[in-house]
């Protein structure tokens, strides 16, 4: 069995002083246990360009939370993913919840910019997830088959984050059988949608995963690994998962 993927997404938290000590924790971790899960770290982009310069040649990954569609020119404040791919980004985090409701972006251009990810050899890891109303409503199936038909585009090399808007950062875990269900929705779609290609693809959790529950949730049938937020920023924490997904070989 190949083990499941872990992504820690920083979020906007992560001045210089805080990534050293994580990645510091993260190198000690990996001169001490060989054969590592996969493992992608996602600062913000401040910290994208130093911490690649600590993570190359290790086992980690670098990834970054978000991109922008073109790929040069007069986009004032904006990346673009040719600048990711630059300086060693490996994957892109598009169409976070805090971003589809903060900047209210649409499925239309987490599609186009999951486009210039790949165009620039750089993997998407596409969220989609329902709210708690649409949870309780029983419409979450309609949201996400939506989602995933918007957000992808027509040939997608990448993953898919599945992330109940209701689970992040409040300490509420989907349950097994909720990840479960929308897990294997998912890989439907993703089949009926790209073939053989869809079977390959990688389908994540996230929201509130933590040390207590991860090996649970890390033996879902078709999972491939989970997106972490607030216990990316605990080194003792975060290992924690990294010891547990090396259990899944
Ligand atoms: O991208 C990560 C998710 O938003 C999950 O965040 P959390 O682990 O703090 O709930």
């Amino acid at each position: 069995m190949v083990k499941p993927i872990i992504i820690g997404n920083w979020k906007m938290n992560g001045l210089t002083q805080e990534a050293d000590h994580i990645v510091s924790s993260l190198l000690a971790y990996a001169e001490k246990n060989k054969d590592l899960a996969p493992t992608v770290i996602c600062p913000p982009f401040t910290q994208l360009y130093h911490i690649g310069k600590h993570l190359k040649n290790t086992p980690f990954e670098l990834g970054a939370q978000d991109c922008h569609v073109a790929e040069k020119g007069a986009y004032t404040g904006n990346i673009s993913a040719a600048m990711l791919n630059d300086i060693g980004v490996k994957y892109v985090i598009l169409g976070h919840s805090e971003r589809r409701s903060e900047y209210k972006e649409s499925n239309a251009l987490i599609n186009q910019k999951a486009t210039a990810a790949q165009n620039a050899n750089i993997l998407p890891v596409v969220c989609i997830g329902e709210t708690k109303e649409e949870r309780e409503s029983g419409q979450y199936k309609e949201v996400l088959a939506e989602q995933l038909k918007g957000s992808l585009p027509e040939h997608f090399v990448g993953l898919v984050a599945y992330e109940p808007i209701w689970a992040i950062g409040t300490g509420v875990t989907a349950t097994n059988e909720e990840i479960a269900e929308v897990i294997l929705f998912i890989r439907e779609k993703l089949v009926a949608q790209y073939g053989e290609n869809g079977k390959k693809t990688l389908i994540l959790y996230g929201g509130s995963v933590k040390p207590n529950n991860v090996k649970d949730i890390f033996a879902t049938s078709e999972l491939g690994g989970v997106l972490v937020g607030g216990v990316s920023l605990i080194p003792e924490d975060f290992l924690q998962l990294l010891t547990i997904a090396q259990d899944f070989t």
